[in-house]
Parts: C-alpha cells; structure tokens; sequence
C-alpha cells in the first residue's frame, strides 16, 4: 500500500540510533504488513545484537549531558515533543492504521492519549522531590534525594504502538533516563514517527533511541548488557517471564505490563444501560486485543436475560473492515496467529456447550474476527482461562455474590476487573474482594495518564503513570553527613 502524509518525513525506514538514521550493520530489512489485506507497507532494518549495543553504547555517552539538565530544562523539551505530537496526530494516526489496523478515528484517539502522558509527565518531572529526615544525633544530618536510574531498556507491544511508547519513555526522559526503544516487529513505523518528532522537539542524541527488527538478538543485548540499568516491558507474561530471568544476572530493575483475564460482573442490581455501555467499552475497544479487556462476562441470574438482549443490540450494530474505511468501529486483528487463537477459543467453547447469542456482519475473508456473543459458557473451557485477544464476549451466569468473586478470582492473573452494581455496600465488598491492580465499577475505562496502570500476581510489576510512575525510573539517595560542629559560633 502508498501511505499518503501531510509530512511524509515521519515515516522512515531506518532504525534511530545515536542521532543517526541508520541500516542495519548486515544491511538485512524485515518487512511490515497491514493487518487489513497484507500488502505491504515498507520495511525496516532487521537490527541485530552489534546495531543494538552500538545503541546502547550511545544512551550511555549522552546520559549524563542529559541528567545535568535542570528538570525544568528536560520538561521543557518535553512540553514541545507534546505539541508536535499533537500538531502531527492526523499522519501519526494513519501511520498507525497502516500498521496495526484500528479504525483512523480509534488511531488518532490513541494519539492523543499517547500525547498526555508526555505532558503528565513534563509535569512530574518538575516535581521530583527529596528530603531531610531526623537524625538520631545533634551532629547528623540526613538528607535524600532522587536519581535518575540510568540507560532504560522499553519493549513495547503491537496493540498501542504509540500510547505503551509514551506511558514508558515520558516518565523515563523527564526523570533524566536515557533510552533505547524496541516497539513490535509488527508495528514499527509509529515508534520511528515519534521519534522524528522527538528529534525535531530538540532531545539530543543518543538520548532516544529506537532499534528495529525480530525481538530475539536485540532483546539479548538490552537484557545482557551492564550499561542498561532497567528494563520497562509490556507484552505477554511468558515473553516478560522470559526477560525477567534474562535481567536477573545484571539485577536490572523492571517494570512489566504482562497478560490479563479481566472479569466483569453484572449483579442483578446494576443500571444494565450503564453495564452494556461500559461492556461495548471495554470488550471491543481495539477489537479486543487489549491487556485490560473484560476477557470473562459473569452475569447473575437475575437479569442474564435482559443483559444478553441489551449487548446483542449493540453488538450486532458494530462495522466490522479495514480502519481506512470510513464509519468503521471494528478493525482487523493483527495477524493470522491472533485470527486463529480466536477461532479455536469460539469453537473450543461451543464444543462444550456454549452457543453464539448473537454477531455482527464481518468480512468473510482477511483477518476480520467476528464480533460475537457466547452465551452458557463454563469455567473448562479455553476462553475462561486464556486471553482472547479478540471481539467475543462469552457470558457465564452466576447465582450470587460470593460465587462471582470465586470464579473471578480463579486465574493467575490480575490486572483490571470490572463490576456493576447500585448497591453502595456491595461496591465496597466487591472492590476490595476482587483480585486485580485496577478496579472498575459502573465504567468501562481504566487507561488515563493520571491514573496507576498495573497488575497483580503473574500480571506484571510496578505501576506506570499516575503520582508513581516517575518513580519507576528514580533511584533514592540518603546522605548522611556527620561530625557537624553545631555548637561552636564560628
Ligand atoms: N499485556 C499487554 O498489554 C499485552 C499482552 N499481549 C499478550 O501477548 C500475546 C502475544 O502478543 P505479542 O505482541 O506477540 O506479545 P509478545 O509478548 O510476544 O511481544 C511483546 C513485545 O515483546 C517483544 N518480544 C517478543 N519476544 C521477545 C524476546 N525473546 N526478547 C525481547 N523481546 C521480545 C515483541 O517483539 C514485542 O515488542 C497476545 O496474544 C496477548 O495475549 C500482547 C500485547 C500486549
Ligand atoms: O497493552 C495494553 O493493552 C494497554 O496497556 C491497554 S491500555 O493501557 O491502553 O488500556
């Protein structure tokens, strides 16, 4: 396909590296898709181990320039990638349909939700505060402080290749980190857009960084490397297992956004328009390749019913095509592997009683995924214990409270949950009953920049934006000065 750009400047087809729009040393490419028909977009360098440690290498040189900076002076440089990104939403939005195949309209939202964590975090940075503790003697005095924690390592995913970019890079620059970027080799473009702007706002080279290509040999060099002092993940739990035990000889420290299986509870006591609304928000958005996705629909008996009816109207009114065409709601999944996994859960459930309550019209061919309602499934099947990734929405009844939560809970994972009710007692007793970083009740939507995004259990460490998420890339330093001669006037 023939991108067509206001600024066709921000696409490139080179890794960032120093500064320097580069190949790769074997001059060797990987091309990239669109998820819709599988043309071809462009390609990039298939960077290796040597590209990545010459990036490494060049994160390292630039950072303490770069920590030297006032934090004002970083906020500021900040503050102008913020508005470029902004002055540049409608390419960097169908940079990102090309790539990944949301809708514009969904691309160009992510753009803008991508842009507020580097003004939230423009903001943090200048309030990165120490202190002064009391000392257990007349002579002491013990100050802290806060430092930058060094050259930070940021794998990022392929289903928000611009906001999981920002929500890592935004608290990491402004804290004084250096760093070195790999975004998915199935959405690299966007990355390299960001980091055209990046340039243009004024971070010096080698500050930011973005090297391309299959994961494997440069995410040995970011994990083996003594230069790089963190490691800020978001991916699939096994790939961020995976690179955790490759942290564990240089004891990096890590921030890792890993798998979810969201519930969401409908009691009998909730607003159901409230309930489906929040649903449509939650299940569908990004065509339901999210971490946060309500992934298990438990409704109780009371108005399973009513609910079911409620969701198939809306359900059934989403337009399932490519996100260049206008009007559509539903883009396709990101490649024939997601498709697949979707597939086997849908058929995995029926075989096992489930039945398709209602769909909407999808494109027979492509990587389209049939937006659907699944209604009678059960605890043993696929879908219950693994994330879709995709448009199905399977709805398990229940009979009361205590059950809901058993069945809830009932997954190593722990990210987001969401539940509906009117009921002040039980918003209480659910909230803090349920097993997850972020809650959700009588909404659908958890993701915003002030906001801590995290996951419990086997779904992640540590929390990104919000009051905290600077702190993922800050060091505490107490010092201690003694032998202070506070009784002699001088
Ligand atoms: N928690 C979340 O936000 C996300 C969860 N997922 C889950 O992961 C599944 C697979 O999706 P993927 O995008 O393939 O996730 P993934 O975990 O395989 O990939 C995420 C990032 O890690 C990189 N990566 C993969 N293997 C690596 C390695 N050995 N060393 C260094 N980097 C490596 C990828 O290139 C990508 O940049 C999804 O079906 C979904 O279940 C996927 C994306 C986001
Ligand atoms: O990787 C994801 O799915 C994102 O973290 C979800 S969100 O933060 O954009 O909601």
């Amino acid at each position: 396909m023939t991108l067509t750009l206001s600024d066709p400047g921000l696409f490139r087809q080179s890794a960032f590296i120093g500064g320097e729009w580069r190949q790769a040393g074997n001059l060797s490419m990987l091309a990239v898709d669109n998820p819709a028909d599988g043309s071809i977009i462009g390609s990039v360098p298939d960077s290796d181990a040597s590209d990545t440690e010459q990036a490494i290498s060049a994160a390292n040189a630039a950072w303490p320039a770069w920590r030297a900076l006032t934090a004002g002076a970083r906020a500021d440089l900040l503050e102008r990638w913020h508005a470029l990104i902004l002055a540049h939403i409608d390419d960097l939005a169908r940079i990102m349909t090309a790539e990944q195949g949301k809708p514009l309209a969904e691309a160009a939202g992510e753009i803008r939700y991508a842009a507020t964590f580097v003004k939230w975090f423009a903001g943090e940075g200048r309030r990165i505060y120490g202190g002064m503790i009391p000392a257990p003697d007349a002579d002491r005095r013990i100050l802290t402080w806060k430092e930058p924690v060094g050259v930070s390592a940021i794998i990022t995913p392929w289903n928000f290749p611009a906001a999981m970019i920002t929500r890592k890079c935004a608290p990491a620059l402004a804290a004084g980190c250096p760093v070195v970027i790999k975004p998915s080799d199935l959405t690299p473009f966007t990355a390299l857009a960001l980091a055209v702007l990046a340039e243009r706002a004024g971070i010096p080279a080698g500050v930011f960084n973005v090297v391309t290509g299959r994961p494997t040999g440069i995410g040995t060099a970011l994990t083996g490397s003594p230069l790089v002092r963190k490691l800020s993940f978001t991916g699939s739990t096994r790939i961020g297992a995976l690179l955790m035990g490759q942290c564990a000889d240089s004891v990096k420290r890590l921030s890792l956004e890993l798998g979810g299986n969201a519930p969401l509870i409908v009691f009998d006591d909730a607003d159901l328009d409230i309930a489906v609304a929040a649903t449509m928000a939650s299940k569908f958005r990004n065509a339901g390749q999210t971490c946060v996705c309500a992934n298990r629909i438990l409704v109780q008996d009371g108005v399973y019913a009513r609910f079911a009816d409620k969701l198939a109207a809306a359900v059934t009114a989403l337009r399932v095509g490519p996100g260049f065409t206008p009007g559509m709601t539903i883009g396709p999944l990101i490649n024939d592997a997601a498709v697949a996994k979707v597939s086997a859960h849908v058929d995995d459930a029926l075989s096992k009683g489930a039945k398709v309550f209602a769909q909407a019209d999808s494109p027979s061919t492509g990587r389209f995924a049939t937006p659907t309602i699944l209604t009678g499934a059960s605890t043993d099947m696929r879908l219950a214990s693994e994330e879709t990734f995709g448009p199905v929405a399977p709805l398990f009844r229940f009979t009361d409270e205590r059950e809901a939560l058993d069945i809830a809970n009932d997954t190593p994972f722990g990210l987001a949950a969401y539940f509906y009710t009117e009921n002040l007692h039980r918003a209480f007793r659910v909230a803090e009953g349920l097993e997850a970083g972020m809650v959700a009740l009588n909404t659908g939507s958890i993701a915003m920049e002030m906001a801590p995004f995290g996951g419990i259990k086997q779904s992640g460490l540590g929390r990104e934006g919000g009051p905290t998420g600077i702190e993922e890339y800050l060091e505490t330093k107490a010092f201690h000065i003694g032998g202070l001669k506070m009784n002699e006037a001088q």
